[in-house]
């Protein structure tokens, strides 16, 4: 079989001009390497003559701010250069935000707390990212919470999390992943249950707030909150939400003048809220492909990303599950007991009799050991998925990424389902 011949090209880039390309094909890779120079990508520095690999799904942008030569070998969808980025904006609110942590350091106080809005495919992620990157570059240890329960880079979707950022994010694989605070949220969008999401965004928040009391740096350092790209009405009352719960004190707007404006009204005017344009190179990511990465989170959970993981799959009985859902079904507030609201019963736990129905869904696997304690309020252990529901013998069998047993057997029902082709 003859090799294709792979493109390959040296880019030579201006003083603030970024190289943007692409990934599509399933079995492309491209190599980047900085050849003379700075460059970052995302906030992160290149280290000179080290090789990069980039594969299906990469949407890439490498900045300069002093001009850089880049050599570029793969096969990539597009390729080229732009001078049109809003990158020196950005780095100016780095720098805001870095005059704030100076003052809140010298008065003892809590740095900033900063959360990214903006629809979906404005670049919500990949700012809070540059923000990050800019923060460790410079000694400081922000906090990031997430709580964008479709895309989330935390953990797998349909949860919500806070991780300390200790190190710039890697080239290749993103932010680190090391010991996220995960809470089950269950579904794919904040709509699948809007009480329900509040709650845990509150108790998210609320223990976010707290473990800034144990580390000064990381107090003085602040947090950086990315959200859903769901903008209107109850999504909007999710932002503000969110706002409240975190205290925070300053809110990046991307690229739409309406949610700016709504924010600008609606919240206590000692909090900055900034309008900032969006990156001309930010890609919009169709329902599919959305579809896609969220498939594609969840078996980077059990199989490893480049580095391979090898999860486990066993059988556990029924009677030793404790299965809930949360959430009850909508009942009308005249068939509520006394002095209950409907509302309260979207925070229910709901016991779950395992039958078919279970097969792929994804269960959370809670660190609370019984019902009576805070479970909605608790983060999660991790994740196990059901492979197959066996009636007749009465189990399901699980896949894991730890061996048997189970570290705790109160498991949390999630909406989100994974097909193991693996097995
Ligand atoms: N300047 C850029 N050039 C090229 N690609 C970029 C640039 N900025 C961001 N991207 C890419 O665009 C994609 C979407 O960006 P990002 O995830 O930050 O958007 P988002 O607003 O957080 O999306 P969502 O609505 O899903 O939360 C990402 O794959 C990212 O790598």
């Amino acid at each position: 079989m003859s090799e294709e011949i792979q493109p390959s090209m040296d880019y030579n880039l201006d003083a603030d001009s970024e190289l943007r390309f692409e990934v599509e094909d399933k079995n492309a890779k491209v190599y980047v390497t900085l050849i003379s120079g700075f460059a970052e990508m995302f906030g992160t520095e290149l280290v000179k003559k080290k090789k990069y690999e980039f594969v299906m799904g990469a949407k890439v942008a490498i900045f300069t701010y002093h001009g850089c030569v880049l050599h570029l070998a793969g096969k990539t969808e597009v390729s080229y250069i732009s001078k049109e980025t809003p990158m020196i904006q950005y780095l100016n609110c780095h720098a805001a935000l870095e005059q704030m942590r100076v003052v809140a350091e010298e008065k003892d106080e809590r740095g900033p707390v900063v959360m990214v809005v903006g629809p979906m495919d404005v670049g919500k992620s990949t700012l809070c990212r540059i923000l990050l990157n800019y923060a460790v570059r410079l000694g400081r240890r922000p906090l990031y919470a997430d709580t964008d329960v479709g895309q989330g880079s935390l953990s797998i979707p349909g949860t919500i999390g806070t991780i300390l950022v200790e190190r710039p994010a890697s080239i290749e694989e993103g932010v680190s992943q090391t010991a996220p605070l995960i809470y089950h949220f269950g579904h794919k969008t904040p709509s699948g249950n809007s009480v329900l999401y509040k709650a845990v965004i509150s108790k998210m928040a609320e223990v976010t707030l707290e473990s800034m009391n144990e580390n000064k740096r990381t107090k003085h350092s602040g947090i950086i909150i990315n959200t859903c790209g769901w903008v209107k009405g109850d999504g909007y009352a999710n932002l503000v939400h969110t706002a409240q719960a975190f205290e925070v004190n300053a809110i990046f707007v991307l690229d739409q003048e309406r949610l700016y404006n709504e924010l600008l009204r609606d919240i206590p005017s000692f909090v900055r809220v900034v309008l900032l344009p969006k990156s001309g190179g930010v890609v919009e990511r169709s329902k599919d492909l959305r579809v896609e990465n969220r498939d594609l989170r969840i078996k980077e959970y059990f199989y490893g990303h480049k580095t391979p993981l090898y999860p486990f799959s066993f059988e556990v009985k029924f009677v030793d599950l404790k299965l809930y859902k949360i959430g009850a079904p909508p009942l009308p507030d005249s068939c509520m007991p006394l002095g209950m609201k409907a509302e309260d019963n979207k925070t229910k736990l709901v016991a779950v009799t395992p039958n078919l129905g279970l097969t792929h869904h994804i269960l959370a696997v809670s660190f609370a050991e019984f019902t009576e304690e805070d479970v909605i309020g608790t983060n999660v252990l991790g994740f196990v998925c059901v492979t197959h529901v066996d009636m007749e013998r009465q189990s399901v069998m699980i896949l894991s990424p730890q061996p048997r047993p189970l570290p705790n057997t109160l498991l949390l029902y999630s909406e989100l389902q994974f097909m193991d082709s693996h097995a």
